[in-house]
C-alpha cells in the first residue's frame, strides 16, 4: 500500500521520539575505551535526512561524538568504491557472526574468514585493502575523503579518543595478527590496525551520520551535496550488510522488532537506512550489552514504527512537502 506523509508531521514525530524517549533509563556508556566513559551520558540527539536534503533534527544532533564503530560502514563503501562488490565478497565476506563485535572465535569459526567488513576483523581486513596499499598516508587521506564524500562535510580526528583507544586495544591487535596468519590482511598489519583505530576515533555529528546515511538510502547519491559519492548498484550491498551483522549479536532481534537495517557504534551512535525513504541517525551514550545505544535504539523503532516503515513490510512510504 502507498502512504504519505508530511515533511511537518514528520518533524513532529521526530520531536515526539525525543520526548518519549529522552528520559529512558538503561544501559552504560562503553568503559572499555576510558574516553567513552566520561561522555556525558545524557546527551541525545535525532536526526533524520531526506533526499530532498531536508534535514529534521532534535535534541544534541551537532554534539561531536566518537564514530566508532559505524565508520565500518564508511569503510566498506570506500573498498566496494575501489575493487566492486564481487571482490569485497572474495576478499572479507558478507556473513553475519552472530558474535560480538571483536570476536576471535568468529574468525575461527567462519573458516579464517573474517566474515563481514562490518565487524572488527572485517573492517580492519577492509582497511588492509584500502588503495594506495603500502602508503599510510595516502590511504587515510583516502579513508577521510571517503568519509566527508558520505557525509557532505569534514569529519574530525578526536585525539584524546585516539590515544585512549591505541592504549587499550589488546584484542585488536590480535585479530590483525591472527587474519596476518590467515591471509585476509592485505597490506602491514600494524598500519591497518592504526588507520581501524584512528577511523574509530573520528569526531562525528548525528546530523553528519544521518546524511551518510541517506546518501546510501539515496543510490550513493548525497542529497545535500548532490554529488554521486558511488555507483548506484553498490546500494543494496552496504545496506544488506547493515541488515546483517549491524547490532551484531542482537542483529536478528533488532531487524525483528524494528524493521530497520542499522548500524551501531560504541560512541553510542546509530545509522539507519529506509531505501529510498530516507536516513535515519540518532545518538546517546548508555549502550546495551552489545554495544548498541539503548535509547538510538528506542527512538528509531519509535519513529519506524509511528510511520509503519519497514523493509520487510509491503508499505511503501513517500514523504511530501
Ligand atoms: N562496536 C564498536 O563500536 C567497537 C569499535 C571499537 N573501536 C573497537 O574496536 O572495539
Amino acid at each position: 500500500m502507498k502512504k504519505t506523509i508530511t515533511s511537518h508531521d514528520l518533524k513532529n514525530l521526530v520531536n515526539e521520539a525525543h520526548a518519549q524517549v529522552k528520559d529512558l533509563k538503561g544501559g552504560k556508556n562503553a568503559n572499555y575505551i576510558p574516553f567513552l566513559d566520561k561522555i556525558d551520558s545524557n546527551l541525545f540527539g535525532i536526526s533524520v535526512c531526506l533526499p530532498s536534503g531536508e534535514i529534521i533534527e532534535a535534541g544534541d544532533t551537532n554534539y561531536v561524538f566518537g564514530i566508532e564503530s559505524v565508520s565500518k560502514v564508511y569503510t566498506a563503501i570506500l573498498v566496494l568504491r575501489q575493487y566492486g562488490a564481487q571482490a569485497v565478497l572474495d576478499k572479507i565476506g558478507a556473513d553475519a557472526t552472530g558474535l560480538p563485535f571483536n570476536s576471535i572465535m568468529a574468525i575461527l569459526l567462519e573458516n579464517d574468514h573474517p566474515s563481514t567488513p562490518l565487524v572488527n576483523a572485517g573492517a580492519i581486513s577492509a582497511d588492509s585493502m584500502v588503495k594506495p596499499v603500502g602508503n599510510s598516508d595516502a590511504k587515510w587521506k583516502a579513508i577521510t575523503d571517503n568519509m566527508r564524500e558520505l557525509s557532505g562535510s569534514d569529519l574530525t580526528l578526536l585525539d584524546e579518543l585516539y590515544k585512549s583507544e591505541s592504549e587499550t586495544n589488546f584484542n585488536n591487535r590480535s585479530i590483525a595478527w591472527l587474519l596476518k596468519n590467515f591471509n585476509r590482511i592485505y597490506d602491514d598489519p600494524d598500519m591497518s590496525l592504526d588507520l581501524y583505530t584512528r577511523q574509530c576515533s573520528m569526531g562525528v555529528t548525528a546530523k553528519q551520520l544521518s546524511i551518510a546515511a541517506c546518501t546510501i538510502a539515496n543510490n550513493g547519491l548525497n542529497p545535500v551535496t548532490k554529488q554521486q559519492v558511488f555507483d548506484p548498484s553498490l546500494s543494496p550491498k552496504i545496506t544488506s550488510l547493515i541488515a546483517t551483522v549491524g547490532f551484531y549479536e542482537h542483529t536478528g532481534d533488532w531487524l525483528y522488532t524494528s524493521g530497520v537495517p542499522a548500524k551501531s557504534g560504541v560512541g553510542g551512535g546509530v545509522l539507519g537506512v529506509i531505501p529510498g525513504l530516507f536516513g535515519i541517525a540518532a545518538f546517546a551514550p548508555p549502550l546495551d550489552e552489545a554495544g548498541n545505544s539503548v535509547k538510538a535504539q528506542a527512538a528509531i523503532k519509535y519513529i519506524a514504527q509511528r510511520l509503519n516503515v519497514n523493509v520487510f513490510g509491503g508499505d511503501y512510504v513517500e514523504v511530501i512537502n
